[in-house]
């Protein structure tokens, strides 16, 4: 399996910076996924590893050797895109095939390679049909098998999943996982979706405006988002925010007054200058803890209720007019127009400073500024 290096990789449509300076190392078998918001340049960094677009400069180097002039087919990748991209007047064996064909192939061995990708991907018997008499998850599968009998060192994606149903999609996310885990093959997946990417990626490539915001494992952007920007990104329902001023700080803590009036104790470092200063709080709906505390506590009306089954959402209006959305177990009763009492752990808080850049927590032992 291969290894894919990324070295200040830049990319400019007529005068725009499309990808501004992009340095990335992907290790052999990670499975490395690509998220942001629509526009951010995700698909067309993929599509410039990919060879589909000109690299404008930097170096991109596969297993070690620079790969900038390679044309597609020869730099031993293999691309998966939303559109699934097959050949409706072939049938599913022959999709598969097609691309072995062209590369000479023998027969047999064809026929050997498709049959066991068939059956990893239970299209066993769907070999005689065509494109048009499968269902979108079937399909998908066949341009993944298609992607697999060629044995490509580097799996690209993208999107793959986007024109799937809900269910299927979930379904698929799983398949795919467990593939990956069988081949071991190194896997860069594009999708604007943060579940897709908390639930597939080894590691998570933010990008916003072309440019990487954060790369960490799921945990750490989850636990240790370094900006607003990542913070907001990773997690759903997505983490709250409330504009306050530090008012006291240590080297280990910071406490912060809201606009409600409400003081709170957060562990982040580094605090001592911004005595005084505006600052964002973060919190995530499943960390605010409700019932009655003796400190970091709130309260609020509750305006909404949304029953997931395992959890609930409550959407609870502040004093101060802040929403604020507390994840529960399903089975609390709070109901619409119940006043709450809450908390917020200090250990589980998030510190920001004006810039949107975030202080770090000594506590998890990780950096996140
Ligand atoms: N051929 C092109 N010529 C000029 N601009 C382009 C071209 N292709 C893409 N862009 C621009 O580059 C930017 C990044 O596009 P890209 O498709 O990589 O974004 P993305 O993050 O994959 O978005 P989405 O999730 O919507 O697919 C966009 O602003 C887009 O308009």
């Amino acid at each position: 399996m291969a290894t894919v290096e990324l070295k200040s990789i830049r990319k400019t449509y007529t005068s725009e910076e499309i990808i501004k300076g992009v340095d990335l190392s992907i290790e052999s078998k990670e499975f490395v996924v690509f998220v942001g918001p629509s526009g951010c340049g995700k698909s067309t960094l993929l599509r410039m590893i990919a060879g589909l677009e000109d690299i404008s400069s930097g170096d991109l180097l596969i297993d070690g050797r620079r790969v900038n002039d390679l044309a597609p087919a020869e730099r031993g990748l293999a691309m998966v895109f939303q559109s699934y991209a097959l050949y409706p007047h072939m049938n599913v064996y022959q999709n598969m095939e097609f691309g072995l064909k062209l590369a000479k192939t023998p027969e047999a061995e064809r026929r050997e390679k498709i049959m066991a990708v068939a059956r990893t991907l239970q299209l066993e018997n769907y070999l005689k049909h065509k494109p048009g008499q499968l269902s979108g998850g079937q399909r998908q599968r066949v341009a993944i098998g298609r992607a697999i009998v060629r044995n490509p060192k580097v799996f690209l994606f993208d999107e793959p999943l986007s024109n799937l149903d809900a269910s299927l999609r979930g379904q698929m996310r799983v398949e795919l996982a467990t593939l990956h885990r069988r081949l071991g093959a190194t896997t860069i997946y594009v999708t604007h979706d943060q579940i897709e990417a908390m639930t597939m990626a080894d590691k998570i490539v933010v990008l916003q405006k072309g440019i990487v915001e954060q790369v960490g494992s799921p945990l750490e952007l989850y636990d240790c988002p370094r900006n607003l920007f990542v913070a907001k990104f990773i997690g759903s329902p997505p983490m709250n925010f409330l504009p306050g001023t530090v008012i006291a700080a240590s080297e280990e803590q910071a406490r912060v007054r809201l606009a409600s009036g409400q003081e709170i104790v957060v562990v982040a470092g580094g605090a001592q200058g911004l005595i005084g200063a505006a600052v964002t709080l973060g919190v995530r709906p499943e960390h605010v803890r409700l019932g009655h505390a003796v400190e970091n506590r709130g309260s609020g009306q509750v305006e909404l209720v949304e029953y997931l089954g395992s959890a609930a959402h409550l959407h609870v209006r502040m004093q101060d007019g802040a929403l604020l959305v507390i994840q529960t177990e399903g089975g609390v009763r709070v109901h619409a127009d119940d006043a709450v009492t809450f908390s917020f752990p200090a250990e589980r808080c998030h510190l920001f400073n004006s810039e949107g850049v975030a202080l770090h927590r000594r506590s998890s032992g990780r950096m996140a500024a």
